[in-house]
């Protein structure tokens, strides 16, 4: 990537990395957005909203290239980059005790059995591209080998940039490769690992989501799932289930039909997905919007391998307001202060591995 190309890219870029095999995939040089793929396209990014009714998800810019996250960080290291000045407000706890709570009563009526409240710190400064490589110089810095995923998009107005452990699916042939992640604890020296994997709450909580998975793969093909395993992040640990579908030979494999069956899982979403509760929709209709919070983000190479994750962990901006949002799944057993405590916790992570350290 040479100085044109990494000023394009700081203008308007997507880009997504696995962690794991440190490889990135990122993409600018005058970007559009495509009415409806073409085959002929590939490869291209997809970004659509947490509900999937973005009408022209599919983006394409003229310079497409995959390497190495090492070689990406030390071109970015070149350059000089600088720390926004944020003014944040604090988290808004009124809008996620007003979820929480109407979402208790779904639950206590049996309505639901779990849904995922959000909030948010709102801050505001105008990021610069100084600014930008400030963040992507962090997500780097502080990456570890786990199963992650650094991604960022933006252009001249708005953007979101992050580091998530929500992987939605990798498909390559008719093999997807997808997770059940549910149930957090503080990575904190103290921490009791056997009490947290042992917890009745924490596992009821992962068992809905795998629940609500097993529901949606059984059209899909053959299933199955590996042990339930912590996954260790820099600030937080989480119950991971690794899952694997076979496609059956007889369903012709569409990404965007499997992702919009699939996303939001019971992770990000409800169970039963299926619900008429209004729960998940009614807070959209509230001035606040989740904007890219939990949005389906993904880079598909050709028809049979594309790699889509889900944009938490991270913060989006729209101008001069910038945001960092955080849910945490809440089901019978849940109990305000924690999940609160949960929601500060996440947020507080997202800060730091983007380098904005400061205390809410
Ligand atoms: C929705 C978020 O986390 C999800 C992913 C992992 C663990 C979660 C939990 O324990 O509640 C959430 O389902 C978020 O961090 O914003």
């Amino acid at each position: 990537m040479n100085d044109i190309l990494l000023n394009q890219f700081l203008n308007c870029g997507f880009f997504i990395g696995d962690l794991n095999e440190d490889k990135m995939w990122f993409m600018t040089s005058s970007i559009r957005q495509l009415k409806n793929q073409e085959e002929n396209l590939f490869p291209f990014f997809y970004l659509n909203n947490f509900f999937s009714n973005k009408k022209n998800p599919f983006y394409k810019g003229l310079n497409f290239q995959e390497m190495s996250i090492s070689d990406f960080q030390k071109i970015i290291d070149n350059n000089s980059s600088k720390k926004p000045n944020i003014k944040w407000k604090s988290a808004n706890k009124d809008f996620y005790l007003k979820q929480y709570s109407e979402l208790k009563k779904e639950i206590s009526l049996k309505i639901l059995k779990k849904g995922v409240p959000y909030s948010f710190q709102e801050g505001s400064c105008k990021l610069s591209k100084e600014n930008k490589l400030y963040l992507l110089k962090n997500i780097l810095k502080n990456r570890k080998k786990n199963s992650s995923y650094i991604y960022g998009y933006w252009n001249k107005s708005e953007g979101v940039i992050g580091t998530t452990p929500e992987l939605l699916f990798i498909q390559k042939n008719n093999n997807i490769q997808t997770i059940a992640l549910a149930g957090t604890v503080p990575n904190e020296k103290n921490v009791d690992k056997n009490n947290f994997i042992n917890d009745p709450k924490m596992q009821n909580e992962h068992a809905y989501v795998i629940e609500g998975m097993k529901q949606t793969l059984e059209k899909f093909g053959d299933f199955s799932f590996g042990k339930t395993h912590l996954l260790e992040l820099p600030k937080l640990i989480h119950l991971k289930t690794d899952i694997n579908i076979k496609i059956s030979e007889n369903i012709d494999f569409d990404y965007e039909s499997f992702l919009k069956e699939l996303h939001p899982t019971a992770a990000l979403g409800i169970l039963p997905k299926n619900s008429k509760s209004n729960w998940l929709n009614s807070f959209e209709s509230s001035k606040i919007n989740r904007g890219y919070f939990a949005a389906s983000f993904g880079v598909v190479l050709n028809k049979n391998n594309s790699i889509f994750i889900a944009t938490i962990r991270g913060m989006q901006w729209q101008n001069n307001t910038l945001k960092v949002s955080a849910g945490g799944g809440v089901i019978q057993e849940s109990i305000f202060a924690d999940e609160w405590n949960e929601i500060n916790t996440k947020i507080n992570s997202i800060k730091d591995n983007l380098g904005l350290h400061s205390t809410i």
